[in-house]
């Protein structure tokens, strides 16, 4: 076994403290290992004043960290799910998929006003096309502006008034410990979570020792959901700009998900969920695109 494992991570402070978590979690299972956290600054990263859609889409966050796997100057990478594309280089798999966190979307809003009790034409901070859309759908009568930078950054945007309440997802303020800035959980049903929302990935070299050694970390259920949620998102072939959300969860030998699609000009916006026996997870996620796509809705 190599001597000292590299472990690369973006850097801001959600993803530090993220690694750092995954880093403990392995020295707690191999107290003999030793772990050195390497930082990389993405494209994502430093470009903060245009929308993501525009410059690329979710490969930002992860090209420099998938291609620091590849050159071999790092051997695992932490990811938030979230931010993973639909598809992996051949060369690299996801080892990992420890216990999901909260998957759900909150508000934070400067008076603490639930979404219900905005004023008419209040302006809601989100960068996201599937928040925009799943809010304006609760609200008609609000406006969305959008909103980029870390979550530390997007607070402060709000505390500067610069909204009247964002959007945000409930894994990250509790992995910072900001869950006391929450004003407003949102049910999976009425805002449908990003596929793989809450959910943290670990990526290794295919082949590598390392993704045996991983499997202590690994929540089966919580990689039979995001892998439901990938499928869905895979037959989608959903980029940043096509509102698109899913959420599974298994009960028993049940696996339950709920899925969200509209065009890409935010029109049309339909959800429906699917269930079915869990090993089913990917056919399932498969059907479930497929119905959006055909026009499905539920109720
Ligand atoms: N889009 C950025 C992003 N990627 C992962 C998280 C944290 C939540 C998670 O782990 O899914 C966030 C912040 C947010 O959406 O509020």
């Amino acid at each position: 076994m190599r001597k000292i494992i590299r472990v690369g991570t973006r850097t801001s402070e959600l993803a530090i403290t993220q690694t750092n978590w995954v880093i403990e979690k392995l020295k707690e299972n191999y107290p003999d290992l030793e772990f050195e956290l390497v930082g990389i600054t993405t494209k994502g990263d430093m470009i903060l004043d245009r929308s993501l859609d525009k410059i690329g889409g979710k490969g930002l966050f992860i090209n420099e960290l998938e291609n620091a796997l590849l050159n071999n100057s790092i051997d695992m990478a932490v990811h938030s799910m979230k931010d993973m594309p639909a598809k992996l280089p051949d060369e690299l798999v996801i080892g990992a998929i420890p216990k999901r966190e909260d998957p759900r979307d909150i508000l934070v809003s400067l008076e603490g006003k639930a979404l219900k009790d905005l004023q008419k034409g209040s302006v809601i901070g989100t960068g996201s096309v599937r928040r925009e859309v799943q809010i304006l759908e609760l609200r008609p009568d609000l406006n969305t502006k959008p909103i980029r930078g870390n979550v530390p950054t997007r607070l402060n945007k709000l505390m500067e008034h610069q909204f009247d309440a964002i959007v945000l997802a409930m894994a990250g303020l509790k992995r910072l410990g900001l869950e006391d800035k929450v004003t407003e959980i949102f049910s999976h049903e009425e805002m449908v979570p990003a596929v793989g929302q809450g959910a943290l990935g670990i990526e290794v070299r295919k082949g590598d020792e390392l993704h045996e050694l991983l499997k202590v970390i690994n929540d089966e259920d919580s990689e039979i959901c995001i892998n439901a949620e990938r499928a869905f998102l895979q037959r989608l072939n959903g980029s940043c700009s096509t509102p698109l959300g899913a959420y599974a969860h298994i009960c028993g030998d049940y696996i339950k998900i709920y899925g969200m699609l509209a065009e890409d000009d935010k029109t049309d916006p339909r959800k429906a969920f699917i269930e079915g026996k869990k090993e089913n997870f990917e056919e399932l996620g498969l059907k479930l695109a497929d119905m959006l796509q055909a026009g499905g809705k539920y109720d």
